[in-house]
């Protein structure tokens, strides 16, 4: 233990020296802001491999002698997921839209924490290229020191964001001993909000003023295995929160549900279905929906294929106008949000303030991953 401790306590001493003396980082080094993510698959090629890795995630998907089933599993969902990825355009935009909301939020950070400047966003995917390894070789090549791992995931769940997280603690050893500390959730952090309000109240401008008030709101989360939701997963309470947030920013005056959405398998998942709850506003008689995808950031075949090309035409057979609040993608607000939760964390961590939140620290009730807890202490300790 006494080599952790000495670390951390020479770590905080430098950063509150640097803070006191206001001296520059030192070199050229970039600090490293590491944009965590699932991906998709940038071609349609690319797709059995994504679900191939997929499939093979312990954190997401604990399944009985996983190195055989996944993929089978994954073999046998390629073609299915294939004709969706074809259908919205040949692939997934993730990584496009990971790299522009990274340059753009590293470029207003430079101004808004100079004292950490450069700044280098960079991508790291669970399931896709680039993988946890190849930004780890890019990152060394750059010469970082000091990364702050960021999740683009704004809310927490151990499926999504944990799961990136064991996998960056996994492999840590590849980006040779740099300290690291964490962005692990931001659902409700106001810059976040006024994003997805902005895509709402735009969304709900293609409505006539005199029934706009009638128009129900659905947000449109993916959903989890009841499962996960009992083993004590944050996600369900973060997402309820973000929506909580996003409605009083709205003025609340509108009503609105929060669904789920892109099940799979036959076990029991978190409800109302997005899909069942269109088809019970068509019979409550309501003819107005916005659809908001509320738990990620850039469009996906969940939006583009599922809400688009299934749902919205479903409803729309059934008499219900719907219109898609669009994914955050490109929002300038969205990027300058990021950017403001990038400076915050860094002006705490250089004031003192510890590597992760005191929330990331707590496994769930029900967690018996042991990689959670050995995550979570390696964090806490800055990457030492
Ligand atoms: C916050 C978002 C997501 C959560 C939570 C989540 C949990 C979760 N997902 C699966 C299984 C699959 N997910 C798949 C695709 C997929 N998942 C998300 C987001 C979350 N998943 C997205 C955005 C996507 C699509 C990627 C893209 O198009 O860019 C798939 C593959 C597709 C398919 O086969 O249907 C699976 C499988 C589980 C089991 C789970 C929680 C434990
Ligand atoms: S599953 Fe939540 S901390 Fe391990
Ligand atoms: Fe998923």
């Amino acid at each position: 233990m006494m080599p952790f401790k000495t670390s951390t306590a020479t770590r905080a001493l430098a950063r509150s020296y640097a803070s006191l003396h206001n001296v520059p980082p030192a070199g050229k080094s970039p600090t490293a802001i590491v944009m965590l993510n699932m991906g998709g698959p940038a071609t349609v090629p690319e797709t059995h491999d994504f679900l191939k890795n997929l499939f093979s995630d312990g954190d997401l998907i604990p399944l009985p002698f996983q190195s055989f089933l996944a993929p089978w599993i994954a073999k046998r969902r390629t073609p299915q997921i294939e004709a969706q990825y074809a259908a919205i355009g040949g692939g997934s935009p993730i990584l496009k839209w990971s790299e522009h909301q990274g340059a753009g939020m590293a470029q207003l950070l430079d101004e808004l924490h100079p004292e950490t400047a450069p700044h280098k966003s960079y991508v790291a995917f669970r399931y896709v290229r680039p993988l946890t390894e190849e930004t780890a070789r890019q990152m060394q090549a750059d010469g970082v020191k000091r990364a702050v791992a960021f999740t683009q995931y704004p809310q927490y769940s151990c499926s999504t964001t944990g799961s990136s997280l064991n996998e960056l603690f996994r492999k840590k050893d590849n980006f040779g001993g740099i300290e690291w500390s964490v962005i692990d959730r931001w659902g409700t952090h106001p810059g976040f909000v006024e994003a997805v309000s902005q895509n709402i109240e735009a969304a709900l401008q293609k409505f006539p003023e005199s029934a706009r008030g009638d128009t129900v709101i659905l947000f449109s989360a993916h959903s989890l295995p009841m499962s996960v939701v009992n083993r004590g997963d944050p996600y369900v309470l973060e997402v309820s929160a973000s929506v909580a947030a996003v409605m009083a920013r709205l003025g609340n005056n509108n009503p609105y549900r929060l669904v789920w959405q892109s099940q799979v398998g036959p076990s029991a998942w978190m409800g109302p279905q997005t899909n069942d709850a269109l088809k019970g506003m068509a019979r409550l008689g309501k003819k107005q929906v916005v659809l908001v995808p509320i738990a990620f950031t850039s469009d996906h075949i969940e939006t583009l294929y599922e809400l688009d090309h299934e749902y919205v035409r479903e409803a729309e057979e059934l008499g219900i106008h719907v219109e898609r609040a669009e994914s955050l993608n490109g929002s300038p607000v969205f990027i300058r949000a990021l950017a403001d939760i990038a400076a915050k964390h860094l002006k705490d961590y250089s004031a003192g303030g510890g590597p992760t939140s005191v929330q990331l620290g707590l496994r769930c009730p029900g967690c018996k991953n042991a990689t959670c807890g050995q995550q979570k202490s390696w964090f806490a300790r800055g990457g030492a």
